[in-house]
C-alpha cells in the first residue's frame, strides 16, 4: 500500500481559475518523488494541499489508505505527525523569539507521547538537541542561539532537524533550497539524501530546478498548468516519448 496517494485533485482559489486539475500519484515508502514546473503552476497549492492548510475541491488524499482529505482539524491531528514539511524560507519557518533548540524540541512536545522513536532517543532536552543538530551537521553549541544568529544554509539545517524530529514518514520539500547559495543548496541536497536513507523517509521535493529533482528523485512528475502532464522513471527523463514541456524543461537542462 503507498504511504502517501493523491486521486483525481481539483482545486480552484475563489477567483474561480482551476490551480490543480485532475492530480494523481503515489508516494512509496522512503522513496524520493519530484515534482517540477515553472512559477504559478500549482506546486506549492499541492504542497499545501498535502499538509491540510488548504482544502481540495474534489478527489481523495489517503495516508496508508485512510482518507485525509476534508478532515476537522481534531481528526487531522493524529496524522499530522506522519507529514512534515521543509519550505523554501528557513527564517520564515523558525520563530525569532525561541532558541534553536526550543524550535527543534517544539514537534517533540506536541507529538512525542505519540511517536516510537527508532532512530533517535529522548533522554533529555539538551541531549536530544544535539543528536538533531548531529543528525545535520551542525555544531551543538548553535543550540543556544536564535535563528538571527545563524547563516541562512545553518537555519535550513535546523528547519530539517526539526522536520526529522519526530521521524516522520514524509516530508514535503516544497524549494528547500531556493533561498541559499550554490554551495550551501549542494550540501542540502546532499544531507537531504543522506537522511532519507538513514531514517527511510519519503520526500516529494518539489523544485523548478529540473537538475536538482533528478539527482534527488527515483521518480519525477512534471506539473503544467495545475496538471500533472508526464510521470516517469529517474533514467526516462531523456526518453523521446517524453512529454513536449519535459523535453522543454530537458532542454534548458542540458
Ligand atoms: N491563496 C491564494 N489565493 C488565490 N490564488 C492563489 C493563492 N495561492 C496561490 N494562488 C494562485 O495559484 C496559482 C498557483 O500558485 P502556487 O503558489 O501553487 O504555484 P507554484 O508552482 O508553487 O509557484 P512558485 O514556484 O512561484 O512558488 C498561481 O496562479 C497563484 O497566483
Amino acid at each position: 500500500m503507498s504511504l502517501l496517494r493523491a486521486q483525481r485533485i481539483h482545486k480552484s482559489y475563489t477567483t474561480g481559475t482551476p490551480v490543480l486539475l485532475d492530480v494523481s500519484f503515489a508516494l512509496e515508502k522512503g522513496q524520493c518523488l519530484g515534482l517540477v514546473g515553472e512559477s504559478g503552476c500549482g506546486k506549492s497549492t499541492l504542497a499545501r494541499c498535502l499538509l491540510g492548510i488548504e482544502h481540495i475541491d474534489d478527489g481523495s488524499l489517503l495516508f496508508e489508505g485512510v482518507p485525509i482529505h476534508g478532515l476537522s482539524e481534531r481528526r487531522l491531528r493524529p496524522y499530522r505527525k506522519h507529514i512534515q514539511a521543509v519550505l523554501q524560507n528557513p527564517s520564515a519557518a523558525l520563530n525569532p523569539k525561541l532558541t534553536i533548540k526550543d524550535s527543534l524540541l517544539d514537534p517533540y512536545l506536541q507529538f512525542g507521547d505519540q511517536v516510537r522513536l527508532r532512530h533517535f532517543q529522548y533522554a533529555n532536552r539538551h541531549d536530544f538537541a544535539r543528536q538533531l543538530l548531529e543528525a545535520v551537521e551542525l555544531p551543538a553549541a548553535l543550540a543556544d542561539r536564535y535563528p538571527h544568529e545563524l547563516s541562512g544554509g545553518q537555519k535550513q539545517r535546523a528547519t530539517i532537524a526539526r522536520a526529522i524530529s519526530i521521524e516522520p514518514s514524509v516530508i514535503i520539500l516544497d524549494e528547500p533550497t531556493a533561498s541559499l547559495d550554490v554551495l550551501s543548496q549542494a550540501a542540502v541536497l546532499g544531507l537531504l539524501d543522506r537522511l532519507r536513507e538513514q531514517l527511510g523517509i519519503a520526500y516529494l521535493f518539489i523544485s523548478h530546478d529540473l537538475a536538482a529533482v533528478h539527482a534527488m528523485s527515483q521518480a519525477i512528475m512534471v506539473m503544467q498548468d495545475g496538471a500533472i502532464v508526464d510521470h516517469f522513471r529517474k533514467e526516462e527523463l531523456f526518453d523521446s516519448e517524453r512529454h513536449p514541456y519535459t523535453q522543454e524543461l530537458v532542454a534548458m537542462f542540458e
